[in-house]
């Protein structure tokens, strides 16, 4: 299934509900938007798709502060001009937001101000954690899976645990599921292999009523496979036309709102994916060995390079070695993770985590859970 098959469909199978009707301004229609471009979107309403400028008020109130630019999955007014066009009106109020770095508009304190208040999915009821139950020779990290949880919660929206690729442990599943369920309470935990086509049913479940999700984990965990095995749950007729004429395909390429044959819809754009995932400095340096590695021509061992005298990443951006835009990434980064940091309680973490490492080494030591 895709936008294209549905023309003059109902609304209702996007998620629009009787309680988002109030905000709509007058004279104009409803529709959601599955993908942006600079200053335009690309937009579902019931009579189709459109591309659409964004009015003056949308760019007015962007300008004052970037959370208002809409985003994959918000609910927009759309206002008739001439020759048959119509503008981006309005973004209507969310029920839930993914901020970049995972900053809610409710919480970001000490980051207001800076623009880096960009909304990167709006209106997602459900978030699926898929942390792999094996990951090369490591088992789940139960601090990611904290992290991602307690940002689902952060947006608005309700998350999932997923562990993925199930098939790969074949004893001890159950043990690890319970600590899971430990590290996240009040949250469902359950194993899924989209290989195997094992708990992909009762995920799809979780879209029943038109919901929309996003998948959040670490690369490798299986998250495009998900997407892919809930998609072909029910293939339709016209799927498997388009899938032979390649055009499948380009549909999800393109478009970020991407809906399911069995109902609901998943929110897949590659600032999403990322979303949580640098939590620590570390890693944050490693995405950026070079700062990295020219700091250390830096006068002070705690240069901020901002105006430091003797700062060899000023010096390099000044005689063109490093890209301003690096730089610029960089600080944001920085800031995430020092936000990101203070999130977690990270003793508490560690003890987890440890006696998560002690059990394994017993599994290890009796010969079980070898993928
Ligand atoms: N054994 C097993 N392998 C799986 C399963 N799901 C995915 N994989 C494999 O894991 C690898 C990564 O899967 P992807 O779906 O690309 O992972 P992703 O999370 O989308 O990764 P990124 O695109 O990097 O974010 C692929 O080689 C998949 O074939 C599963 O249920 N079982
Ligand atoms: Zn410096």
């Amino acid at each position: 299934m895709s936008f294209d098959d549905l023309s003059l469909f109902d609304l209702s199978l996007l998620g629009w509900t009787a309680a988002r009707v109030s905000a709509l301004p007058v004279g104009t229609v409803p529709a959601r938007v599955a993908r942006v471009d600079r200053g335009a979107a690309e937009v579902i309403a019931a009579d189709g798709t459109h591309h659409v400028r964004y009015g003056a008020q949308v760019r007015r109130a962007a300008a004052a502060d970037p959370v208002a630019l809409p985003c994959v999955g918000d609910w927009v007014a759309l206002r008739p001009l001439a020759e048959g066009r119509s503008e981006l009106a309005a973004v209507l109020p969310r029920t839930s937001s993914f901020m970049r770095g995972g900053v809610s508009r409710t919480s970001r304190a000490g980051l207001s101000g800076d623009g880096q208040g960009q909304v990167l999915a709006a209106n997602v009821d459900v978030v699926f954690v898929a942390e792999p139950s094996m990951h090369a020779t490591d088992f789940a990290d139960l601090g990611r899976i904290e992290r991602l949880v307690a940002l689902a919660w952060e947006s608005g929206a309700t998350p999932v645990v997923l562990l993925t690729k199930s098939d790969l442990f074949e004893n001890g599943l159950d043990d690890l599921v319970s600590d899971v369920r430990a590290a996240a309470p009040g949250v469902d935990v359950h194993a899924v292999s989209s290989l195997l086509g094992e708990g992909v049913g009762l995920v799809g479940g979780y879209l029943a009523g038109s919901r929309t999700a996003v998948v959040l984990g670490p690369s490798g965990a299986g998250k495009s496979t998900l997407v892919n095995a809930l998609a072909e749950t029910a293939a339709m007729p016209t799927q498997l036309v388009r899938a032979a004429d390649g055009r499948g395909r380009h549909t999800t390429v393109h478009r970020e709102l991407i809906p399911l044959p069995g109902g609901g819809l998943v929110i897949d754009t590659p600032g999403i994916r990322r979303v949580g995932l640098y939590e620590m400095t570390d890693g944050v340096d490693l995405v950026f060995s070079d700062i990295d590695e020219l700091s250390r021509g830096c006068r002070f061992d705690d240069c901020d390079h901002d105006a430091e005298p003797g700062c060899a990443v000023i010096a390099a951006l000044e005689n063109g070695e490093l890209p301003e835009r690096r730089l610029t990434s960089w600080r944001k980064l920085q800031r995430e993770a020092a936000w990101m940091a203070t999130r977690t309680d990270v003793r508490l973490r560690k003890e987890r985590q440890n006696r998560w490492r002690q059990i394994h080494k017993e599994m290890r030591r009796s010969g079980r859970n070898r993928p």
